[in-house]
């Protein structure tokens, strides 16, 4: 049983050899994930933007739902994000639905990120057996790989150790992994709450601070809630500063997780304290699914230094003038750093 209060990693150590069939990387050793995201959060504060297009926001950019549609809509969104958001997160599914020729405008919009300095999580939600997982680690994962992006999403449902490939070759690529744990849909609830006070979502949650325990050594984040006396008085910029000159050893690990904006009951009802938990949190919605910052804010009182909120349909619709869109994401930046750090 945790002890209250504390997040604590669970179960004993697993052995640290690759699974079979993982691939090996090629190219040169970038810094880690977590360390690159840290400072991605600083410099922009700690909004995601969402590439989600959907048919009705390419018909509201007045933009025909077609590749040459897919393909504006996106890199229009680079573009607005270059030097102004610390991550995009292109959503794969909506790239698939084009085929092939999505896929490659999906190509297109991660080279592009990475050349204008932007971060990518790659929304795929991958998980499956070993060797089917090492094929979907190298699509997202390896350098040479025209899909690589800098972290990607994974489902662990199918067991956490069955992501082994794509933990151990993020790891050894600088990329990131963000494992689904407690998801800001409804339904989510049916599988991740199962065992109560020893839920699914607590295990992949200790399954992931372990993860970053055992790979990077970080032996546990200083939070903004470590400084409660200075809170009222930083500017978002300098309380940034702050998480980090707290502990020298308070790199972000690499592996994170996703926890809906919208869960705030669940964390209380399933006893999980995510107090010196040691990797980035992905938080989805913000914004059109209904959180604002304080909400998210509220959720994350104990880690608000590790949550990079995700919004798509909420800056989105501004488009498309980038200009329209650069300030919805400073305003949606500028509130996110207020509540989070303020
Ligand atoms: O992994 C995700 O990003 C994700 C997890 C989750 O629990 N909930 C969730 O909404 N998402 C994704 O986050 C995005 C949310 O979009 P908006 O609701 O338009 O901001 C979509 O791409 C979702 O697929």
């Amino acid at each position: 049983m945790a002890e209250q209060g504390t997040f604590r990693a669970g179960g004993d150590a697993a052995a640290s050899s690759p699974a079979p069939g993982v691939p090996v990387a090629s190219g040169a050793r970038r810094a880690p994930f977590g360390a690159r995201l840290r400072e991605a959060m600083l410099t922009h504060g700690p909004l995601c933007v969402g590439i989600d297009p959907h048919p009705a926001l390419l018909d509201a950019w007045g933009l025909p739902y077609t590749v040459a549609g897919l393909e504006k809509f996106s890199l229009t969104v680079v573009e607005a994000a270059a030097g102004h958001a610390a991550t995009l997160k292109p959503q794969v599914a909506l790239y698939e639905a084009f085929g092939s020729a999505g896929m490659a405008v999906l190509e297109r919009v991660l080279k592009e990120s990475r050349e204008a300095g932007v971060l990518s999580i790659a929304d795929a939600k991958r998980g499956d057996i070993g060797s089917t997982m090492a094929a979907y680690a190298t699509a997202w994962l390896s350098d040479d790989s025209p899909l690589a992006a800098d972290s990607v999403t994974l489902s662990p449902y199918l067991g956490f150790e069955s992501l082994r490939p794509a933990l151990d070759l993020a790891q050894e690529t600088g990329r990131g992994t963000f494992v689904l744990a407690l998801t800001s849909n409804p339904e989510g609830a049916s599988v991740q709450h199962v065992g109560g006070h020893e839920s699914v979502a607590k295990t992949i949650l200790n399954a992931v601070q372990y993860e970053n325990l055992r790979k990077t050594a970080v032996a546990s984040v200083n939070t903004v809630s470590d400084v409660p006396e200075n809170r009222a008085k930083r500017a978002p910029q300098e309380n940034c500063d702050q998480i980090v000159t707290k502990g020298k050893n308070n790199t972000l690990g690499s592996c994170g997780v996703v926890i809906g904006a919208t869960v705030s009951d669940a964390l209380s009802q399933l006893e999980i304290n995510l107090r010196g938990f040691n990797g980035p949190i992905l938080s989805p919605g913000y914004g059109a699914q209904g959180a604002d910052a304080n909400a998210v804010a509220g959720v994350f009182d104990q880690v608000s230094g590790n949550v990079l909120a995700n919004s798509s349909r909420g800056v989105l619709r501004y488009g498309p003038d980038v200009s329209a869109l650069r300030s919805a994401m400073q305003r949606s930046g500028e509130e996110l750093s207020a509540a989070l750090y303020g």
